[in-house]
């Protein structure tokens, strides 16, 4: 058991369900991601990987239970907390119409950095993503692997200790998938904790030491992602998925 000081994420007895009977249902669910780790959500489509990201983001509020990162209770006006974590949403969550040093900018204030601090940490990060040519332009007119990279910068310009990522190389070449990766793993070396979730699961094996598998609400096994493999006697990630999940469609 992990002491409650070393972990990034501390989700307690959490219930949750949408008002419409259609959603999933989360009852009871427990899960401790410990400071550091490179934590890996998977699960069928609709198995509730979004929904626990935005429970654990506060975008949605939990019935009962709670949920700590770092120590912080995720609660609706504990606005103190959005300088602990970043959110890099599986939809664009930025300004189409501004470029992207306009929206570092406006998000670097939004998330607390003074003037210089946003800027300077703007110039660090586009030239990171390869970037820094297009600055000025607009994003509305970026290709597909662009604005993901925009996505991710807007999500850390703040160096949060903990960073959520949904889906973030959806839909990106060769090379965009190779740069975000690169950039989460040089981040994670420096202390940050990733919390990800993501269908691209070859992708997957090269980012997450850590492992956990939803479906229909619930987490049906948590390991590391070799102790895992080893328990369930699987080569690789896709095969303990099948193994766990099954062949039934869930959508
Ligand atoms: N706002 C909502 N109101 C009602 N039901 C919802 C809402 N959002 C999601 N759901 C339902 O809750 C279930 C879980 O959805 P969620 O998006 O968390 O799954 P997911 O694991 O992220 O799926 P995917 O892999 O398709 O992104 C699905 O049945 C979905 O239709």
């Amino acid at each position: 058991m992990v002491s409650s000081t070393a972990l990034a994420v501390n989700i307690q007895d959490l219930e949750f369900n949408y008002e419409s009977d259609l959603g999933v249902h989360i009852s009871g669910l427990n899960l401790q991601i410990a400071k550091g780790s490179r934590f890996g959500l998977f699960g069928p489509n609709g198995a509730g990987k979004t929904t626990l990201m935005s429970l654990m983001t506060g975008l949605l509020t939990a019935t009962n239970g709670q949920i700590t990162l770092l120590d912080n209770p995720v609660l609706k006006n504990n606005n103190s907390i959005n300088k602990v974590f970043g959110f890099i949403p599986q939809d664009f969550s930025f300004y189409q119409e501004l470029s992207p040093a306009e929206n570092l900018a406006f998000f670097g204030a939004w998330a607390g950095l003074g003037k210089s601090e946003a800027k300077h940490r703007a110039d660090e990060l586009l030239n990171i993503l390869g970037l820094e040519e297009v600055r000025h332009q607009q994003v509305g007119k970026f290709s597909g692997g662009m604005k993901r990279r925009v996505n991710l910068a807007i999500g850390v310009i703040h160096k949060p200790q903990i960073v959520f990522l949904d889906e973030p190389t959806v839909g990106v070449d060769v090379q965009t998938r190779h740069a975000i990766i690169d950039y989460l793993l040089k981040i994670n070396e420096a202390g940050t904790t990733l919390v990800y979730t993501s269908h691209q699961l070859n992708e997957a094996e090269d980012l997450c030491n850590d492992v956990a598998m939803i479906d229909d609400g619930k987490i049906i096994a948590h390991g590391t992602m070799q102790g895992l493999l080893d328990e369930y006697k699987q080569a690789d990630l896709e095969s303990l998925f099948l193994n766990l999940t099954g062949k039934r469609y869930r959508d």
